[in-house]
């Protein structure tokens, strides 16, 4: 049978109440409860396996709880993958992104991620760490988000990449963002709530 997943709560502060979270027939977080402030961000750690992004992906709306409550602000998710059409330009997937979020110039976001000079690559000739870049830049045109949800979002960045990374989601926090990422790096980020998955 068909489950539908239920649509988050959007008016409240961020967060999760007593949310218990199953797949395979194993409980991977039980009777969690945490809320996010304005500007805050929390860390996902701990080992392979543990439910950190199926906790990212029942805070998406895209994994159904097996209990609890989870409510969440307009937000924009940066899975595993990047999601990029191989045959599409850097410029071209930008655009689209730009224009689904009803804006002008997605200039800016490139450079921030320091791809400027990559508009006419294609997206399927990109390193990895060049497509990770071109997905944190795509994420950043959502201007409705108030939530970033990031998994792994370093894993294939170099050391430039990283401190762009940190850079954006400083600006995005002193604007009141919230950010939850899952991670098994030390992303650099300053003043984040750690939640050790598994322990
Ligand atoms: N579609 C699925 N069906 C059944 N079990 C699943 C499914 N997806 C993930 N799991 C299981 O859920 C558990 C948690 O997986 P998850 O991907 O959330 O872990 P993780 O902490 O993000 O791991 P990693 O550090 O390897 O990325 C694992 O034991 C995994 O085998």
């Amino acid at each position: 049978m068909a489950m539908s997943v239920p649509a988050p709560d959007i008016t409240a502060s961020p967060g999760v109440q007593n949310l218990t979270l199953s797949r395979g027939g194993r409980v991977l977080v039980r009777d969690l409860t945490l809320t996010l402030a304005p500007g805050e961000a929390l860390v996902l750690t701990g080992p392979n396996g543990t439910g950190k992004t199926t906790l990212l992906r029942a805070l998406a709306g895209l994994v159904r709880p097996d209990a609890g409550i989870i409510t969440a602000p307009p937000l924009a998710y940066l899975g595993h993958g990047d999601a990029l059409k191989p045959a599409e330009t850097v410029r071209e997937a930008m655009r689209f992104a730009a224009r689904l979020h009803g804006r002008d110039t997605h200039e800016g976001a490139l450079a921030a991620m320091g791809l400027s000079k990559l508009v006419f690559r294609a997206c399927g000739q990109l390193s990895a760490g060049q497509k990770r870049r071109l997905a944190i830049a795509r994420l950043t045109l959502d201007a409705k988000a108030r939530l970033w949800l990031m998994d792994e979002p370093a894993a294939p960045l170099d050391h430039d990449g990283k401190a762009l990374l940190a850079t954006l989601v400083a600006d995005f926090r002193a604007r009141g963002g919230m950010v939850i990422a899952a991670t098994h790096a030390d992303l650099g980020w300053s003043d984040v709530r750690m939640l050790e998955m598994g322990a």
